[in-house]
């Protein structure tokens, strides 16, 4: 699975450049997609991103997520951010463990947990 991302402004870290934090949940978020492709539930148990070079912003980079292995209930998963000068600038990989229904529903309402296993949330 793979996503179009610009950081901007919103993201800035130090200046001209995209936070850490931003890159960390772009990655954690587009692993959050690599679930519905392979229909598991599951969240974050950790999550480690290399940070190769600096990231510029507004400058379009792919990232590339899949997941690279599955033990039991240990989904792992690894991703690759790439600008289109080709230069790789980041990488992440982490674990998910995989999680039954029950783990969601005390703290968001019952449709919006149901709305979120039917499809992917929608982005802006
Ligand atoms: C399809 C829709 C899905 C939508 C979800 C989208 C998610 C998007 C991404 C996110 O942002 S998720 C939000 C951030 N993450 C969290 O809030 C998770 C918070 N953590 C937890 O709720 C619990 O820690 C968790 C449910 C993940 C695990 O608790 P458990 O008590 O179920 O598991 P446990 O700690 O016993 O570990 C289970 C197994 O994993 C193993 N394990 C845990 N940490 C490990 C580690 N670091 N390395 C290797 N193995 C590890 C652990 O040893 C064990 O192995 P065994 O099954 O063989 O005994």
């Amino acid at each position: 699975m793979a996503t179009d991302v610009a950081f901007d402004a919103r993201h800035r870290g130090a200046p001209g450049l995209a936070h850490g934090g931003a890159i960390s949940a772009a990655c954690d978020d587009l692993f959050g997609f690599v679930l519905y492709l392979v229909q598991e539930i599951a969240v974050t148990r950790t999550l480690t991103v290399n940070y190769l070079a600096p990231v510029p912003l507004g400058q379009p980079h792919r990232i590339t997520a899949r997941l690279q292995r599955r033990q039991g209930r240990r989904l792992h998963l690894e991703a690759t951010g790439t600008g289109h000068d080709d230069v790789t600038r980041f990488t992440a990989e982490a674990l998910f463990l995989v999680v039954d229904r029950e783990h969601f529903t005390p703290h968001g309402a019952d449709a919006d947990v149901l709305a979120m296993f039917n499809r992917p949330p929608e982005h802006r």
